[in-house]
């Protein structure tokens, strides 16, 4: 483990991760956290953060930008790590990496463009009647640390220096990070990383932790921790709610970004499948299958009416499903999740299984399975709405656009929805999209959910239980707010303001003045 600028072999018993392609235990053990050893980690993470939320936002973005150099420095060790340990193909671990030091330096341009700060001023008024207006000033200051849960399925860029310790950094939040077991040794290389990055940008030696643990108790006291301000975590339904209730029951309670769970209905539009059923069968399939269906993105709820083109849709999909290869999935654990699931969805005596996909060779392999019901079996069992992480789905036939929409009104929330339309569709979508708004993070049109853009407009979360807080997102730039609290400062001398607010504006941001926005 990481503590602070010390490497440690934890103490409370090992662990070491399972290469999933073949089964086999890989070296070296990893020791596990003591309670005393998260303590440890938390309170340098507090001693940091005084000084960590004060620096400079020159001086925060060389540090964000170093952070990523050094990962990109653990060359090809870092690759050849993260697929063994995570059964995933070299393409999307280097696409990994990719979207993770990415995202670190696009930080880095947010931290030093400044507008975060969301810096106003409300100049004072005294000869105003019939009461005089004191001098009023607000900027962004860091919540404190952060907890943060590495997830299993983006072992670089939803895991130790991922969005979520990326965003938090940004905002001047020292990180204590809880590595997923499915991948320590890629968690150590990073954690390296980034205690190299502190080091050389001289930040405090609390800003970045990382810590081993097993089953929930390091997770449990690291949000426990009265010093822990905020928690981001990417996983399981059960472990994100969990994690809500113990930060829920602290004497201080704490916000916990947690995205957790989202079958992403796709809608297939009357035009637009009578269109291109075919095409958009084989797509679907390549979207469904795509890294064995372990994406919180993944499509796994279709929603069309009966007729001839979902008949020409289903005969493509399937024939795809056909040729679907088993891909290896991360963890032993997930891969009899999956199968248990698919099982459930099999034996749903008003479950149809349309096809499955190959069932491939050696162990924790995805073999894809699609599945299909009518609208009012789906209306009145509400666990074939829950999700089965990996290559599964299900189709839903509606009998008419009102059904359709009555279906949508009963769906969880969810990351997102996607449509399949043409120009003859959009009446109908004029309908639907009220609904979809209610329930959905990001709603797209003619493309497929998975594949998340990291940029400034992107929306990766969405209502209840797809994350526990729908007002934000954990992909993209507007993830630094959730990290972040307004301060107002009522007539204190300049002597005493952050430079953020001085009259001169010397930091040359974007300031609302009585209202008015400028770079003044
Ligand atoms: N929707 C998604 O994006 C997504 C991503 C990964 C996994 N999953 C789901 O989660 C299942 C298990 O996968 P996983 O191991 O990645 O997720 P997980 O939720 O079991 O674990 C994620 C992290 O949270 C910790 N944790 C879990 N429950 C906890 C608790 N009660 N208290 C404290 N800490 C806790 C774990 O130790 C781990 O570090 C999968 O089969 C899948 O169903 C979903
Ligand atoms: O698994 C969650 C993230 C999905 C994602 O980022 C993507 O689809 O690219």
């Amino acid at each position: 483990m990481l503590i602070g600028a010390r490497a440690v072999m934890g103490s409370n018993g090992s662990h070491k991760a399972i290469d999933p392609a073949s089964g086999e235990t890989l070296e070296p053990a990893y020791g596990l956290a003591s309670e005393a050893e998260v303590e440890a980690a938390c309170a340098l993470a507090w001693a940091a953060f005084d000084t960590y939320r004060e620096t400079g936002l020159a001086e925060r973005a060389a540090f964000l930008e170093a952070c990523a150099d050094e990962i990109e420095a653990l060359g090809d060790a870092l690759i050849a790590r993260a697929c063994a340990e995570s059964g995933l193909p070299r393409a999307r671990i280097e696409g990994g990496r990719g979207r993770t030091c990415g995202q670190l330096r696009l930080f880095a341009q947010v931290v030093r463009e400044g507008s975060w700060l969301g810096a106003r001023i409300d100049p004072a008024m005294p000869e105003r009647q019939p009461l005089p207006r004191a001098d009023l000033r607000q900027r962004m200051i860091a919540l404190g640390p952060v907890a943060v849960f590495g997830a299993s399925n983006f072992p670089l860029a939803f895991s130790v220096a991922g969005g979520d310790t990326a965003s938090a950094l940004a905002a001047g939040c020292p990180v204590v990070i809880k590595a997923h077991n499915a991948h320590p040794g890629t968690s150590e290389l990073v954690g390296l990383a980034l205690q190299k990055a502190v080091a050389r940008c001289a930040m405090p030696e609390g800003t970045v932790s990382l810590i081993f643990g097993a089953g929930t108790a390091a997770g449990t006291q690291l949000v426990s921790d009265a010093r822990i301000k905020a928690v981001g975590f990417t996983g399981s339904r059960g472990g994100g709610t969990a994690l809500m209730h113990v930060a829920a029951a602290r004497p201080e309670p704490i916000p916990v970004y947690a995205e957790m769970s989202s079958i992403n209905p796709v809608y297939l539009l009357p035009e637009a499948l009578a269109a291109r059923a075919e095409a958009l069968g084989k797509a679907f399939v390549g979207s469904l299958t795509m890294g064995a269906g372990q994406f919180c993105t993944n499509p796994g709820l279709l929603l069309a009416i009966e007729g001839d083109a979902l008949e020409r849709f289903v005969a493509a999909a399937v024939a795809a499903m056909h040729e679907a290869g088993a891909s290896v999935m991360l963890t032993p654990g997930i891969a009899s999740a999956y199968a248990a699931g698919v099982e459930r969805l099999a034996g749903h005596p008003q479950v149809e299984t349309l096809a499955r996909g190959l069932a491939g060779e050696g162990p924790n392999r995805c073999q894809a399975g699609w599945f299909a019901t009518d609208a009012d079996t789906f209306l009145a069992d509400e666990a074939l709405q829950e999700e089965v992480f990996g290559a599964a789905s299900l189709l839903i036939r509606c009998r008419d656009l009102d059904q359709m929409k009555a279906l949508s009104e009963h769906l969880e929330g969810q990351l997102t929805a996607t449509l399949q339309l043409d120009t003859g569709d959009i009446a109908a979508v004029r309908t639907l999209l009220p609904v979809l708004e209610r329930k959905a993070g990001r709603i797209l049109a003619n493309g497929w959910p998975t594949g998340v853009e990291v940029c400034h407009a992107m929306v990766h979360g969405g209502p209840f239980p797809a994350t526990s807080d729908s007002r934000t997102t954990s992909v993209g730039t507007r993830a630094i707010a959730r990290f972040l609290r307004p301060v107002c400062y009522q007539d204190l001398p300049e002597a005493l303001l952050p430079e953020a607010l001085h009259a001169a504006n010397p930091l040359g941001l974007w300031r609302r003045t009585d209202g008015e926005l400028a770079r003044a």
